[in-house]
């Protein structure tokens, strides 16, 4: 058999895909390890004899944990990794699992108990897989052998390889313009239906920014500094805009002392080595980007295109962005070299736990001056000066004009643009501007449509103000508004760390969390009665602005692009003046969202027509509500606990699965949601598109719009819209959101969070989370064994404070506090405090 074929493992099973699938999403993105894992380095060099390029193979480079699984001589398996115990020498084990993948096998309970395994992260790192007939004393051979080789050959063999290699730029690559005469308003402009990129979503619904301490032993990964990447492009020394690296063949001569030395390390032993000088592109990243077919140029243009928190997304959510943005690539090879010129995980390798947190605060900073945000915004063609354009400028890039207000440095990072600080070009002032770049991409250009055409409705003293947008109409929409200079409520949070070693003392956190939810409340007491639900609601969009006194701290509530208007049924009030209207009913109102097109109309000011996506009263809400009773019900009776359903949904009816698992949602119980979902305005990133199913017309008609569309954030979302069907957003979600955020800030974490999305989808839908952290934090627990009758006197108690929460986060929806309880609740707690604390 010739070696390429020896090295071929089809991806046909789809027990392994799902393996895959499941070791990517239950790995952290950031340990840096699991997305190389997908090539074996061997591969190259076969690719290198052999001159072929089989971008089907399924190969992988391994960890050093792995590695040391094998002889690094002969090649051969010394542990079996899923028992631990050593393989007799006589290969019996081998000869055992001969000719089929370890994760293949079509067995599924072994299938499971591994997935389990690695859930629980015992054995979080020994992800391995079995490559049929691969002869890896004969691979280590080769490649130790090739070690050896001199360095001219193989500049000269990567000097052919770049120069075989045909640039070829994606679909959807900027045309560059050097002037910007192009702005219209929004109502005189038609939006172009040329749009070379195909997005599923037109709103990246990101997850929320990790806390850096919500899991253990991560090693922390900063993505290189803007002048790091452009060094690397470049090698040192070089003049960067003079560069053509597959015509010059420069990059190859300067990687190659670095892909000499690289044989005997990882990818990531790479980074972290002593001698790893960022001067130079990873390790095989030149002919990765080369058998892409790709330029850097390219490849740096795709990474400034990608979400502000590319790297910290889940496997599935990555390859989704990735195949939204470029689907004719290989998106294997494109995340490995993404990460690869994105990542690098520092040399100490900062292990994030409780006891670490100054370091993990000091590192995770808020989107705004992170070193992702400089990172990323090193992107603008300013940025990069290896682009053969350099003399090209884009309408958003530092120093352009739009509105009278010159742009500024980057501020913050969204899904598809970027906040610019902005001084007014008469008076100096300073204000923000958020750019959402559209280029010709439809979806996005209509999101951000309708994201204005609600923010302009808003005007309240905690939610940042919409002072002036104006559409370019080919381009991007710019949106003026004050500049807010207190970072956010995330950024907050991590300073004050987990609730146990919490860097301010408990009363004051509760405090200080009572006084800015209480604005957040308001906000969205005033956004609700406009019937407009937020559906975003987070740490990270609240901004803050500080004074001296704490508690004259000021929160802006922000980010509109999940919003939407509801048509609320006049029989059931939501957050009428009255003191405690519950909830009840609730979802059987009425609520209407407005598609992009008529936000477009809207915006254009031709609104008024019939709106469509109307759900009737008996669509959603009582059918919402027995579904909870009932999958409660089964909850219960299978006893399935967050710690012995480690698939979260594994042995629920198929009815319930879907909604738990994306990967569901993709084939089976909901099949047509992949087709219906791409014809929709928004797809949760949430879905798992590795499935494609073509939908039968019946099927659309039974399941309508996607119904998971209105996610912003998953650790945020209610477990009301993780239903198969689940009602359209109303204030719920956000009484929901705002409980997480409420919880959050008490105790630092989040209620909600697994790595491996199934799981926290079963964790939201049980409704369970850590109620002793707190009843510690407010204090309404009476075992403090070691606090004195004194000491408990003086300490208030929070109750209001707990019990306004547990409103929020109530599964079922008529027991759900509404925003005027909540915030009565608040209040008393601190009219309580008043006479002590202010
Ligand atoms: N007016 C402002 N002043 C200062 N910082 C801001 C301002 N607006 C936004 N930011 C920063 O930029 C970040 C992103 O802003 P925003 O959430 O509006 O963008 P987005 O594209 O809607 O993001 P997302 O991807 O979360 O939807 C905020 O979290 C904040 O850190």
């Amino acid at each position: 058999m010739p070696p390429t074929e020896r090295l071929l493992v089809r991806d046909h099973n789809l027990d392994e895909k799902a393996m895959r699938e499941s070791v990517a999403s239950s790995g952290d993105s950031r340990d840096g390890i699991r997305d190389d894992e997908l090539y074996f380095e061997p591969k190259r060099v076969y690719r290198r004899s052999t001159d072929s390029s089989s971008r089907s193979s399924l190969v992988r480079v391994y960890s050093e944990n792995e590695r040391a699984n094998f002889d690094q001589v002969t090649g051969s398996r010394i542990y079996d990794d899923l028992k631990h115990r050593p393989i007799p020498s006589d290969g019996k084990i081998a000869a055992e699992t001969e000719g089929r993948s370890l994760v293949s096998v079509g067995d599924a309970q072994r299938s499971r108990k591994r997935r389990l395994s690695l859930n629980d992260g015992r054995y979080g790192d020994m992800q391995d897989e079995y490559i049929p007939d691969l002869d890896f004393s004969e691979a280590v051979l080769h490649w130790q052998s090739e070690d050896s080789a001199s360095p001219a050959v193989l500049s000269q063999k990567l000097r052919n390889d770049s120069s075989n290699a045909t640039p070829t730029r994606f679909p959807g690559s900027i045309t560059r313009t050097n002037t910007w005469s192009t702005d219209r308003e929004p109502n005189s402009g038609s939006v172009s239906p040329n749009s070379s990129y195909v997005f599923d979503s037109s709103h990246a619904q990101v997850e929320p920014i990790p806390l850096p301490n919500a899991s253990n032993g991560v090693s922390m990964i900063t993505p290189l500094s803007a002048s790091e990447v452009s060094k690397s492009i470049t090698g040192p020394g070089a003049n960067a805009s003079d560069v053509d690296p597959f015509k010059h063949g420069h990059l190859a001569s300067s990687f190659q002392p670095r892909k000499v030395s690289r044989r005997k390390t990882s990818v990531c032993e790479s980074y972290n080595s002593a001698s790893s000088s960022l001067t130079y592109l990873p390790d095989n990243t030149v002919s990765i980007i080369a058998e892409l077919r790709m330029t850097p140029e390219e490849v740096l243009e795709l990474i400034g295109k990608l979400p502000h928190d590319f790297v910290y997304m889940p496997y599935s959510q990555r390859k989704k962005v990735i195949l939204d943005l470029i689907p004719n690539k290989d998106y294997k090879l494109l995340m490995s070299v993404i990460k690869k010129l994105m990542l690098k995980s520092t040399r100490s390798s900062v292990s994030i736990s409780k006891n670490s947190l100054p370091a993990a605060a000091a590192t995770a900073k808020s989107r705004h001056g992170s070193v992702a945000s400089q990172f990323l915004s090193s992107f603008s063609p300013a940025g990069v000066t290896s682009t053969p354009s350099a003399n090209s400028v884009r309408p958003d890039e530092k120093g352009m004009e739009i509105m009278g207000y010159s742009l500024g440095k980057v501020i913050g990072f969204g899904a598809w643009g970027m906040i610019r600080e902005c001084h007014n070009l008469e008076t100096g002032s300073v204000k923000a501007m958020k750019i959402v770049r559209f280029r010709n991409n439809m979806k996005v250009k209509n999101q951000v449509l309708k994201e204005v055409s609600v923010w302009k409705e808003l005007h309240h003293q905690n939610i940042l103000p919409l002072l002036q947008w104006k559409l370019n109409d080919d381009y991007a929409m710019y949106c003026l508004t004050e500049r807010i200079h207190g970072g956010t409520i995330y950024d907050l949070v991590i300073s004050w760390g987990e609730y146990d070693t919490s860097k301010i003392d408990l009363v004051t956190r509760c405090k200080l969390t009572i006084i800015l939810c209480l604005q957040v409340t308001s906000a969205l007491k005033y956004m609700h009665k406009k019937y407009i639900a937020h559906g975003d609601v987070k740490l990270e969009n609240c901004l803050l602005e500080k004074q001296s006194e704490a508690s004259q701290w000021k929160v802006f509530l922000c980010d509109f692009g999940m919003s939407c208007h509801y048509k609320h049924c006049e029989a059931f009030p939501v957050d009428a003046d009255s003191d405690s209207e519950p909830l009840t009913n609730l979802p059987e109102c009425s609520y209407t969202q407005l598609s992009p097109y008529m936000e477009k109309k809207k915006i254009a000011g031709h609104v008024n027509e019939p709106l469509p996506f109307h759900r009737s009263r008996s669509s959603s809400g009582l059918r919402h509500g027995s579904r909870m009773v009932k999958f409660h019900k089964i909850m219960k009776n299978k006893k399935l606990t967050h710690d012995d359903t480690p698939l979260g949904i594994s042995s629920l009816p198929k009815t319930y699965g879907p909604a738990l698992t994306s990967a569901r949602i993709g084939n089976s119980s909901f099949p047509s949601l992949r087709q219906i979902a791409s014809q929709s305005t928004a797809l949760t990133p949430t879905m798992d598109m590795t499935s494609p199913h073509q939908a039968t017309d019946e099927e659309t008609r039974a399941v309508g719009p996607d119904p998971h569309s209105h996610i912003g954030s998953l650790p945020y979302a209610a477990p009301e819209l993780l239903e198969p069907s689940p009602p359209p957003l109303g204030p719920a979600a956000d009484i929901w959101a705002l409980g997480v955020t409420l919880y959050t800030m008490l105790t630092g974490k989040l209620p909600f969070k697994h790595d491996y999305e199934p799981r926290m989808r079963a964790m939201i839908a049980s409704g369970k989370f850590d109620r002793k952290a707190l009843e510690t934090v407010c204090r309404v627990t009476t075992e403090e064994p070691d606090v004195t009758r004194r000491e408990r006197q003086d300490r208030p108690r929070f109750t209001g404070l707990y019990n306004a929460l547990m409103g929020c986060l109530a599964s079922d929806l008529n027991q759900r506090w509404e925003l005027d309880r909540i915030e009565t609740s608040l209040k008393d707690d601190l009219m309580k405090l008043s006479p002590l604390y202010n």
